[in-house]
């Protein structure tokens, strides 16, 4: 029986994670793949304390793997869009099938590399880019073909969940559960792209691509992240019978699509309000088949090591396939992607959790809304908390419908401008997904 030939770049939390469940799983991969899979060399600069290498070709040159003749199937899990993009480039040139772990190298070079890749007949895999182990490309790149995607919403970031999840239930500091998730091997070698939200942003990018049919457009992106919330807005959304998450949300309207990575308030009884610790859930809402979810890890060594080996357990059953008849690495054929443009984010729209700190005397709040009901916003629910009164200023929370950020953004400037307002005006952006 032949045997297909990886070499696997980077043997840290995935690449060990990848290099045991191969061997661990072998007999049943065989199965799977009809062929067995063989780790015929591995690139590292340090050994990795989880795996036995010693019966393995090993190297501290990575493009060593890229150059043998005989791998067919280079695993690009170093990280990093610079060296990353020159080996997966060098990979495809040489005619190698590429699977990668990597969302950033995909949400930026993307494009390129899959133009490379087509050119040269191979394949680009990437399942452990998105939400670590749940299968969420293959089911939307396969499993909704059939729908037109109205939208998805996505906890896509396991770091930024699991220090959202320990500060609500456990008040523990930020810095602290971030040393953690760091020390699980769940965040980003800079873990800014984790808590500012630029990862989720890389993810959102490659699921709004196979989603809508769209060129990857990751600087596109709205990204906000979770270091600028307060443990009173935390608390007050719970009071409201919501939930903060960070959420990437992508969505289909007639002038364009929104791509937007940010602090979210949902309901507390939706499912995806309940995920908790490195857990990532994406819902996808499709026109035939309506809202669906796809919960599960969403970083860690096994876990992601589970889409990584799928991918080469993928590839090695599509190796004797034309290369035309592949599933489209964005879902959609090559030359029917659409230009249906990314809108601004003042043209996004959604509701709105606003706090004003305001003065506790008569007429505040028929200013306030006044303000808003200039610009057509309509309030939903509106709170004064006397009880929280300090130095004459009370809280004062509103929550809106649906409106256009611009409208909210004139809403904000004219509030601020007020002199029973003080400070910043904090707000939230709100999501039913329903
Ligand atoms: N850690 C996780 O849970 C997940 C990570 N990813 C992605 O997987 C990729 C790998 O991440 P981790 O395994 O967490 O990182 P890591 O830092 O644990 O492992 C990367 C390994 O690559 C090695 N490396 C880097 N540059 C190298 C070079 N030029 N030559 C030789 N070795 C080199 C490093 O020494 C390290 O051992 C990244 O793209 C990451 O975004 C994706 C999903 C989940
Ligand atoms: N740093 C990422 C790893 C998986 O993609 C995360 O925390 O989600
Ligand atoms: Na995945």
């Amino acid at each position: 029986m032949k045997s297909v030939k990886v070499g696997i770049c980077g043997l840290g939390t995935v690449g060990g994670g990848t290099f045991n469940v191969l061997k661990r799983n072998a007999e049943e991969i065989t199965r799977r793949a009809g062929c067995a899979i063989e780790v015929i060399q591995v690139a590292t600069r340090a050994r990795n304390p989880h795996c036995d290498t010693s019966n393995t070709l090993i190297t501290d040159d990575v493009f060593a793997v890229v150059t043998n003749p005989e791998v067919d199937v280079v695993v690009e899990l170093i990280g990093g869009d610079t060296i990353a993009k020159d080996l997966v480039l060098q990979a495809i040139e040489n005619g190698k099938h590429v699977v990668t772990a990597n969302k950033a190298l995909i949400a930026v070079h993307g494009n390129e590399i899959f133009a490379k890749a087509r050119e040269k007949g191979v394949s680009v895999s990437f399942e452990a880019a998105v939400a670590g182990g749940i299968p969420v490309i293959k089911a939307i790149r396969e499993g909704l073909a059939g729908n037109r995607i109205n939208w998805l919403a996505g906890i896509i970031n396991g770091t930024g969940n699991f220090i959202l999840s320990e500060m609500r239930e456990k008040g523990r500091d930020f810095a602290d559960v971030l040393a953690e998730a760091q020390a699980l091997g769940y965040a980003e070698a800079d873990p800014t792209f984790d808590v500012e939200g630029i990862d989720a942003a890389h993810k959102l990018t490659i699921l709004a691509s196979i989603a809508f049919g769209i060129p990857l457009q990751f600087d596109k992106a709205y990204t906000e992240g979770i270091t600028q919330l307060t443990t009173a807005d935390v608390n007050y959304a719970e009071a409201l019978g919501y939930r903060i998450k960070h959420l990437g949300v992508a969505r289909r309207t007639a002038d364009g699509i929104e791509l937007r990575v940010h602090p979210t308030m949902i309901p507390a009884d939706r499912l995806i309000a309940n995920v908790n610790g490195v857990m990532n859930a994406v819902m996808v809402n499709g026109d035939a088949v309506g809202s669906t979810l796809y919960y599960g890890a969403g970083a860690g060594m096994e876990p992601t090591a589970s889409a990584v080996v799928a991918d080469i357990v993928d590839v090695a059953r599509s190796l004797s396939i034309a290369p035309e008849a592949r599933v489209p690495y964005l879902a959609f054929q090559d030359d029917a992607l659409s230009s249906h443009p990314i809108l601004p984010i003042e043209q996004c729209e959604s509701a709105y959790y606003l706090r004003i700190q305001a003065q506790d005397h008569p007429g505040v709040l028929a200013q306030v809304a006044s303000i808003m009901s200039e610009r057509g916003i309509n309030i939903e629910s509106i709170m004064q908390l006397e009880a929280e009164e300090q130095e004459g200023l009370v809280p004062m929370i509103l929550v809106t419908h649906r409106v256009q950020e611009q409208l909210i953004n004139e809403a904000v400037t004219e509030l601020e401008k007020l002199d029973s307002i003080s400070g910043a005006v904090v707000r939230i952006r709100v999501e039913q997904l329903a």
